[in-house]
C-alpha cells in the first residue's frame, strides 16, 4: 500500500511540510504507545496483532465440514458482517455470499425467497450475541430453513463471543463455533474469524489476507514518513484539525465500494468521540465525478477526498466509432478511461486547493487486501492517539438500542419514554 499526501500540502485547508514535521514527533510518541498496547495485547491495540494471533488453522477447520456449499448467508450487522462483506465483494467466487445485516422485511423476503436453503450454510456472526437484528434475522432464517425442510443444525456456523445467545445456541445445538478474538472491537475485527469464516468458505486464500495484514503491521514506524499507514492517518487527522472535517472516500474500483462501507464504520465509530471525528462520506470514482464531485470540489472547504485505486486491473478495449466527438475513445480502454478519469479527479480538486490523498495498491487481492485493511485500521488507531479520543469504544450507539428495545417491550427504558417526547411540526401532503 502506497499513500501520496501530496496533494494535501498547501490546500485549503492544507498542510505544510513544516507542518509534517512537527508533527511527526507525536506521531513517534503515538507508535510509542501503539507499540505498548500491541505488546501488551491491550484491548482495542490487540486488533493491530491479528495478522499474528488470527488462528486461520481454526476457522479452516469450522468451515471444512460444510465442503463448497452454492452459497454462505451471513447475519450480522455492523463489523461483524462489513469486513466479510468487504472481502466477498472484492474478491471473485464460485460461492455466492449473501449478507443479512439490516432488517427490512422486504429485503429479507426477498432473499430468503432466492436462496437455495439446502446448499445455504447460514453464517451466524455477533460478538455480544444481543444484537436484535442478528438475533431476529437469525430467527426468520431458522423458521425458513425449517420451512423448507432443511435441518438448520447441519448448515449453521456462530461466531460469537465466549458468552451470550448465540453461544449458548451452538452449546446446545453443537453447532460449529468460532471464537471472535478478544479485546478486538468488531469494525477491527476483519483479520479475523469475525471476517475469515466467509472467505474461507468462498475458497479465498485466507493466509495470504494474514500476510498482506502482516505487510501492514512491518511498515508501522516511529514516523509518518517512513509509515504510508501513519501518514494517512496523520494527515487525515491534521486535515481535521484545519477544518476538513469530512473524509470523502472515494475507490476508483466496483470491487472496492463495500471496503468503502467498511471504512466508514471504522473511522465514524473509532472518531467521532467528545464533540470531535471526521465524516466518512462514501463515494465511488469515477461514478460520482457525475454527482458529489461538484459538492467537494465547489462546496464548502471543509473536506478532504481520499482515492484508492490498484495500479493493475483487468481491461476491456473501446471499439472503435464514428460517433461525433467520441472517436477518441475509440480503440482506447475503459481501464485507460478510469485511469484518466482518476487522474483528472485528482488535479481538478487540486486545481480547486481541495486537499486530497491518493492510496494505490499493487492489484485487488487477497495479500493487498489483507494490507489496505490493515493499513486503514492502524491510521485510524494513530488518528486517535493524536486527537487523544477513546478508539475503540461506542457508548453513543447504546442510547437508540435501548430505546428500541423499550418500545418493543424489552425492559422498561427512559430512553423508550424519551420517543414519546418528539417534538411535531408536521407539514402533510396530499
Ligand atoms: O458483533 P455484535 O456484538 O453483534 O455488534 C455488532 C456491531 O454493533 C456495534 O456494537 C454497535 O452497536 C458495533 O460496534 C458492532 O460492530
Amino acid at each position: 500500500m502506497d499513500v501520496d499526501i501530496g496533494n494535501a500540502l498547501d490546500a485549503r485547508p492544507g498542510l505544510t511540510e513544516g507542518t509534517l514535521d512537527r508533527l511527526d514527533g507525536r506521531v513517534a510518541a503515538a507508535h510509542d504507545r501503539i507499540a505498548r498496547g500491541m505488546a501488551d495485547d491491550e484491548f482495542g491495540y490487540a486488533s493491530l496483532n491479528l495478522p499474528e494471533t488470527a488462528d486461520s488453522a481454526a476457522i479452516r477447520a469450522a468451515v471444512e465440514p460444510f465442503g463448497e456449499p452454492e452459497a454462505v448467508l451471513t447475519v450480522g450487522i455492523g463489523g461483524s458482517a462489513l469486513g466479510a462483506a468487504t472481502l466477498a465483494d472484492a474478491l471473485e467466487s464460485d460461492v455466492d455470499a449473501y449478507f443479512l445485516d439490516n432488517v427490512d422485511p422486504d429485503a429479507v423476503d426477498a432473499l430468503l425467497a432466492d436462496l437455495p436453503l439446502a446448499d445455504v450454510v447460514l453464517n451466524v456472526v455477533s460478538r455480544s450475541g444481543t444484537t436484535a437484528e442478528t438475533l431476529a434475522n437469525f430467527l426468520v432464517v431458522r423458521e425458513a430453513m425449517d420451512a423448507a425442510g432443511v435441518d438448520w443444525t447441519d448448515r449453521t456456523l456462530v461466531t460469537t463471543g465466549e458468552e451470550g445467545n448465540l453461544r449458548r445456541l451452538a452449546e446446545t445445538h453443537d453447532l460449529p463455533a468460532l471464537d471472535v478474538p478478544e479485546g478486538v472491537p468488531g469494525r477491527f475485527s476483519v483479520l479475523s474469524t469475525v471476517g475469515l469464516a466467509v472467505a474461507a468458505l468462498q475458497g479465498h486464500d485466507v493466509e495470504a489476507v494474514l500476510a498482506g495484514g502482516s505487510d501492514g503491521m512491518d511498515a508501522l514506524a516511529g514516523s509518518l514518513f517512513e509509515s504510508p499507514a501513519y501518514a494517512y492517518g496523520a494527515t487525515t487527522y491534521a486535515l481535521a484539525e484545519r477544518g476538513a472535517l469530512t473524509n470523502a472516500f472515494m475507490p476508483y474500483a466496483e470491487s472496492l465500494e463495500t471496503f468503502a462501507e467498511w471504512f466508514a464504520q471504522l473511522w465514524a465509530e473509532s472518531l467521532g468521540k467528545d464533540g470531535l471525528g471526521q465524516t466518512p462520506a462514501r463515494a465511488l470514482g469515477a461514478t460520482d465525478q457525475h454527482s458529489q464531485l461538484q459538492l467537494y470540489r465547489a462546496g464548502p472547504a471543509d473536506k478532504l477526498v481520499t482515492l484508492v485505486r490498484p495500479t493493475e486491473r483487468a481491461d476491456a478495449p473501446i471499439p472503435e466509432t464514428d460517433l461525433d466527438g467520441l472517436s477518441y475513445l475509440g480503440g482506447s480502454s475503459l481501464g485507460d478511461l478510469l485511469d484518466a478519469e482518476f487522474a483528472a479527479t485528482e488535479a481538478s480538486l487540486a486545481a480547486a486547493d481541495v486537499p486530497n490523498v491518493r492510496i494505490e495498491i499493487d492489484r485487488v487481492d487477497e495479500r493487498s487486501l489483507g494490507e489496505l485493511l490493515y493499513g486503514m485500521e492502524a491510521a485510524c488507531v494513530l488518528y486517535g492517539e493524536l486527537a487523544s479520543v477513546s478508539t475503540f469504544t461506542q457508548p453513543a450507539v447504546e442510547w437508540g438500542k435501548k430505546a428500541a428495545r423499550g418500545l418493543l417491550g424489552g425492559g422498561d427504558f427512559a430512553e423508550a419514554e424519551a420517543v414519546a417526547d418528539k417534538r411535531e411540526f408536521r407539514i402533510d401532503g396530499a
